[in-house]
């Protein structure tokens, strides 16, 4: 079966996304990216909108790209003009890109009300446009904006615009959806209805998709193209885009090669799909979405002890795919929905030996659905698990003890804050006494801990605490409420969450606090000792 053709478009409507805003320099990585994990084409911006993407291109001839071609976006020459004499098309050109873009009107609200055009002239405009950039070199992809919508209100009209665009010399006509509100079954009427009319006129042009994600379908509306005859899919890198978004490439990529055994990218590309999804987040400042089909971070994470139990004995149980298909990897929670399988899972993933005290994993399960009774929340809180597993079983060894510590904040006038912190610990019975500043009691705490370890223990100048969350628990009858602390850390080569429970924020903040450095610590001895 026919190779489908990944169109990225996360330069161009990925950054018409609402806070999404790429530079120059973060598109090109971005596209050096896209070319290394194999899509076919990459679409770069529009050169006629502005001086950043006519830079990109200007930054994209001076590359070489491997797979993909690199492709400017543009419209249709304006109404009663001359394509020769159109800006828009000259940007497209003079971006030296070897394949363009032209989108074009295919529904006539659009054409009549919108453009206060003619049906015949937005005909030639199409015509036009593409002939320029044939005469040109280049390879043309013809974007046919609102097909759907078109189609539905006057069929006939919008068969007629991708018609003048095929006969026109367009390689590909991509059929957009571009308000998404098109359900998947409508997609495939419509897409079979079209191919078989541009066949019957014995125009053989490339199909595509392009969905938006309005109604969550942009995924399934990009599958059901290419079940209809779709050899081209747009979409975007986390799906990115204008309002909802467009079809998720990081998610359609794997559906095609994996379940319908469709070619796109190279098979053994897709272990890279999970990084690309991440860097591009972080390229783009956003938040990686957890749940993100086949490459979040919960994609392949269970929590329920049924899960567990079953996926211990065959992963397929409760996983569609092997995740190291897609570059991620599976995880077991811990929280009062596991069992004893839950137990054994993550204790042997966090390298703790089990049954040392007679203290059966089943006994253990039911001692932490005690504690997230309690406010606990273990699911994401690995280092501080870790370190209760190796007291349930009689294996923890405390590195410092705490003595006494003292918190003063002190707020003047026209003053920030500042907050000091004493603290006293013994390490091995030997006390040590330390005082220190920081802009916050949790920060002044943490330097006053760290100060008075550095004395027994070196190389905590790599540890630092990257994310500090508070929440608060409901209080129940009779109780008083209690706030939850997370503490993020990491070091060089590892990042690792504890949590703290109590009444007093100071005090939970402080079991966080402790917690991430004893897991430091022991980290660090494990690894001397080898
Ligand atoms: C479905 C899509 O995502 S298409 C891509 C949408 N992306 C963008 O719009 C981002 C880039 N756009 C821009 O930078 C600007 O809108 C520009 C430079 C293209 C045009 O800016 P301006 O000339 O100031 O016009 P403005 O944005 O207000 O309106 C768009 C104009 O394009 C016209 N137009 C819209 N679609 C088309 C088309 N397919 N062919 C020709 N002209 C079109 C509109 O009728 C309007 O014309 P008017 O100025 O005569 O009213
Ligand atoms: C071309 C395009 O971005 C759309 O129709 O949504």
């Amino acid at each position: 079966m026919e190779k489908v053709l990944i169109y990225d478009t996360t330069l161009r409507d990925g950054s018409q996304g609402e806070n999404i805003s790429f530079s120059s320099d973060e598109m090109l990585s971005i596209a050096k990216r896209l070319d290394q994990i194999g899509v076919h084409y990459i679409e770069g911006g529009w050169p006629g909108s502005n001086a950043r993407d006519a830079r990109f291109f200007e930054l994209a001839a001076r590359e070489g790209f491997v797979n993909a071609r690199i492709t400017a976006f543009g419209s249709t020459r304006k109404p009663f003009t001359e394509a020769a004499d159109d800006r828009n098309l000259q940007a497209l050109i003079d971006s030296r890109a070897p394949a363009v873009a032209i989108v074009g009107k295919s529904w006539t609200l659009h054409v009549e009300q919108i453009m206060e055009n003619t049906r015949e002239e937005n005909l030639a405009m199409i015509r036009d446009s593409i002939t320029l950039m044939k005469d040109h070199g280049r390879e043309v992809i013809y974007d046919a904006e609102h097909f759907f919508d078109g189609y539905r209100e006057d069929a006939a009209y919008a068969l007629e615009t991708v018609t003048a665009a095929a006969r026109s010399g367009a390689d590909a006509v991509i059929l957009c959806d571009t308000n998404g509100g098109t359900l998947p079954f409508d997609i495939e009427t419509v897409f079979d209805q079209v191919r078989r009319s541009l066949a019957a006129q014995d125009l053989p042009v490339r199909l595509g998709i392009h969905a938006h994600n309005d109604c969550g379908l942009a995924v399934a509306n990009s599958i059901a193209a290419v079940r209809t005859g779709a050899t081209i899919v747009q979409g975007t890198i986390n799906g990115y885009g204008e309002r909802c978004g467009n079809a998720d490439l990081i998610t359609i990529i794997p559906i095609l090669n994996l379940k319908m055994g469709r070619a796109s990218i190279p098979d053994d590309r897709l272990a890279q799909l999970k990084i690309l999804s991440r860097f591009v987040s972080e390229t783009a400042n956003l938040v990686p979405l957890n749940s993100r089909p086949f490459v979040g971070r919960s994609a392949f994470a269970h929590k329920g002890g049924l899960h567990v139990n079953a996926i211990m004995k065959a992963p397929r149980a409760y996983e569609h795919i092997d995740p190291a298909r897609v570059g991620n990897k599976r995880r077991v929670l811990m929280s009062d929905l596991g069992g004893k399988s839950n137990v054994v899972y993550k204790a042997k993933e966090l390298g703790v030996e089990l049954g040392c005290n007679g203290l059966d994993c089943q006994r253990i399960a039911t001692e932490i659905k005690t504690l997230e009774d309690q406010g606990y929340q273990f699911d994401v809180a690995d280092g501080s698990m870790k370190i209760l597993l190796q007291k349930f079983t009689e294996q923890f060894k405390p590195l410092f003890e705490l003595q006494s510590f003292r918190v003063t904040v002190e707020k003047n006038q026209s003053q920030p804050c500042t907050a000091q912190a004493t603290i006293k610990i013994a390490v091995d019975g030997n006390d040590e006494i330390t005082a220190a500043e920081g802009d916050g009691p949790v920060s002044a705490l943490d330097n006053a801990l760290r100060k008075a370890l550095a004395k027994f223990y070196p190389g905590l100048e790599a540890m630092r605490l990257v994310d500090f969350k508070v929440r608060v628990i409901d209080g129940r009858e009779g109780t008083a409420a209690r706030v939850r602390v997370f503490i993020e850390s990491r070091d060089h080569n590892d990042i690792w969450s504890t949590i703290g429970v109590s009444e007093d924020i100071i005090e939970a903040s402080w079991h966080a606090l402790a917690d991430s450095f004893q897991y430091k610590l022991a980290k660090q001895q494990e690894q001397t000792e080898g």
